[in-house]
Formats: structure tokens, C-alpha cells, sequence
């Protein structure tokens, strides 16, 4: 059984486990269970803290899992664990933060003490960038360190900038990485199922990201319309009963959709239906 580690809670819980949904597999239905196997797919899924499911796929207890890249890349397990697939989903910034107009680049953070969740991430990227400062680690609620007196900026999760508005903090500096949930895997392994498992995550990700778009158009424009469509291989024209038209069917990327049928409608294109994939293998 390939063994797969999900987030138990928290950002990335209910997204990762609905992309498993829809990519066929079956998940817990109640938060508290731990463990859950899917015999007919031969997966075995675990809930585990997101912060801990890179430890567990780098000790080699579990195959892979589905974490954050920042969870991933601060458990410094990425010399033997690697980045299989980037999932789209849960994104957010990390990002350096302080009281609204005083800081404007991280170079200011020389000889500051900056508070975070994510410390051997921060040291690496101050490690990098020649900044020598005092880091202060701490489990959550970053934003109040200022104010309470035990940090003068902070690195954290951006995701809305509801929460450092809240706390009358800015973003500054260039961010430090930019995050989303990721399957990881061990360096150098392919255990049984992990094939099948990213091919239908990646027909997820493609259901999610594109549409199919139908059209009639008339056949001394198809190349024009074509043009406009040429899909994810080649779109497909169909002859029609009238033989001066023909019908087109090409997948499009969901957020052109509108623009795309706006363009086909003005080269004479008719009868442009649009509809959602439910799943695919590419
Ligand atoms: N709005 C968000 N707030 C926090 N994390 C987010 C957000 N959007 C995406 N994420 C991602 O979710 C992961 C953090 O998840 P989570 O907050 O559950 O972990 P945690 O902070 O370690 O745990 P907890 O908050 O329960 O102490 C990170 O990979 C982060 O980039
Ligand atoms: O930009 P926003 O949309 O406001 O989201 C970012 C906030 O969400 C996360 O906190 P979380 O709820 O995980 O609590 P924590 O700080 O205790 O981890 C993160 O640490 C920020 O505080
Ligand atoms: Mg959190």
C-alpha cells in the first residue's frame, strides 16, 4: 500500500483532502480519525500535523504527503525528500512585516530581532542574504510579538494581509518564498501507486483549469478560429450537415473562457458553448 500523509487541520486539511476526493480517493469523514485506508485504490492515508508530515516522508516512515513548501523546506529535510508535484492550492506568501511605516527593505533587519515560525527557514534566507540578526521563534500568533516587546519585525504567512492589517503591521522587503501545498516525496524512490496517484492530481488540477469549449464556425474561418483555440494537442473540427461549416472542440484555460468567446463571436463563430471538465488524464 502506498502510505500518504495528509494535513490532520488547519489551511491546508479540507483542500487536500476534496483534491483526493476528486481524484477518486477516499477520505476520513470525520476530523478525529487518524488513519484511513482506501483498499481499492491500495492507499493508506495518515492525518498528521502539516508541520510534521515532511519529517515523517524524510525518516522514510511514510512514502508522501501533502504539506506546504514552507512546512517542508523549515523541516530542512531537502537534501534526501523532494517537491513531486506543486498543487495550486493553498497559496501564501512568507513575508518580512513590521509597525506600518518603519521598515522598507530587509537589509534594515541588520542586528534586529526578527520573530517567527518558520527559524530554520528565516536563518537560511538571512544566511543568504548577509543579514545578521537575532531570531526569535515562536509556535503562532506572530503579529502581537511587536507589540508585546519581544520582536521589532516578524516573518510570517501572508495570505490576505487581514490578520497584519489587524495588528497595524506591513509587508516589506522582497518576499522570502512564495508558497503552496506540494506532494513530497523521498529523493530517489517510486513506490508502487505514486504514479497514479500524481497522474490524477494532475487531471484535477487540469479539470480545475480548464474548460471545454464548443463552437460552429464557418470552414474558411476555422484556422482563424483555431488560432483562438488550439488546445492542449490539436482542437477538433468535425464536418457539419451544411458543408460550408464545420464544428470545433478545444479545451481553453477557465479564466480566458469569456474573452476567448468574445473574439470567436466577432469572427463569425456561433452556437459557443462552454463546459466544465469533470476529470481527465493528459
Ligand atoms: N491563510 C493562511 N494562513 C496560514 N497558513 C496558510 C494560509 N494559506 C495557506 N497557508 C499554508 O498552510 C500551512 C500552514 O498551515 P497551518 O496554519 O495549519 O499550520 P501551523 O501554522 O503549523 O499550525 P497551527 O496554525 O495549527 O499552529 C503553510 O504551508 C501555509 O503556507
Ligand atoms: O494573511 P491572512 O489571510 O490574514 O492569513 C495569515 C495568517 O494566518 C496564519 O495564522 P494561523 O491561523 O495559522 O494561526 P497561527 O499564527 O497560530 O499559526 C498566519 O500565521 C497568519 O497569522
Ligand atoms: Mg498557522
Amino acid at each position: 500500500m502506498l502510505r500518504v500523509a495528509l494535513p490532520n487541520k488547519g489551511a491546508l486539511s479540507e483542500i487536500a483532502s476534496t483534491m483526493l476526493l476528486e481524484a477518486g480517493y477516499v477520505q476520513r469523514r470525520d476530523n478525529r480519525e487518524l488513519v484511513m485506508v482506501d483498499p481499492d485504490n491500495d492507499v493508506e492515508f495518515f492525518y498528521l500535523r502539516p508541520r510534521d508530515i515532511a519529517v515523517y516522508v524524510g525518516g522514510g516512515i511514510l512514502d508522501v504527503g501533502i504539506t506546504g513548501r514552507d512546512l517542508y523546506l523549515d523541516a530542512e529535510v531537502d537534501d534526501h525528500v523532494d517537491e513531486v508535484l506543486p498543487l495550486g492550492i493553498g497559496n501564501a506568501s512568507f513575508r518580512f512585516a513590521g509597525p506600518a511605516g518603519s521598515f522598507t527593505h530587509q537589509n534594515e533587519l541588520n542586528g534586529k530581532r526578527i520573530a517567527t515560525s518558520y527559524d530554520a527557514l528565516l536563518r537560511a534566507y538571512l544566511k543568504t542574504n548577509n543579514i545578521v540578526a537575532d531570531v526569535v521563534r515562536l509556535d503562532g500568533a506572530v503579529e502581537s510579538s511587536v507589540r508585546l516587546g519581544v520582536a521589532d519585525a516578524i516573518a510570517d504567512v501572508v495570505e490576505t494581509g487581514n490578520t497584519l492589517k489587524a495588528a497595524g503591521m506591513e509587508i516589506f522587503g522582497d518576499p522570502i518564498l512564495k508558497s503552496e501545498a506540494v506532494l513530497i516525496g523521498r529523493a530517489g524512490t517510486n513506490p508502487a501507486g505514486l504514479e497514479v496517484l500524481k497522474r490524477r492530481l494532475m487531471g484535477v488540477l487540469v479539470a480545475r483549469r480548464y474548460v471545454m469549449l464548443d463552437y460552429d464556425v464557418r470552414r474558411d474561418l476555422v484556422d482563424e478560429a483555431t488560432r483562438l483555440t488550439p488546445g492542449l494537442e490539436s482542437p477538433t473540427v468535425s464536418p457539419l450537415q451544411d458543408s460550408d461549416w464545420v464544428a470545433v472542440r478545444s479545451m481553453v484555460k477557465k479564466n480566458q473562457t469569456n474573452n476567448i468567446m468574445d473574439e470567436l463571436y466577432n469572427i463569425g463563430a456561433r452556437a459557443i458553448l462552454v463546459t466544465n471538465i469533470h476529470a481527465c488524464r493528459i
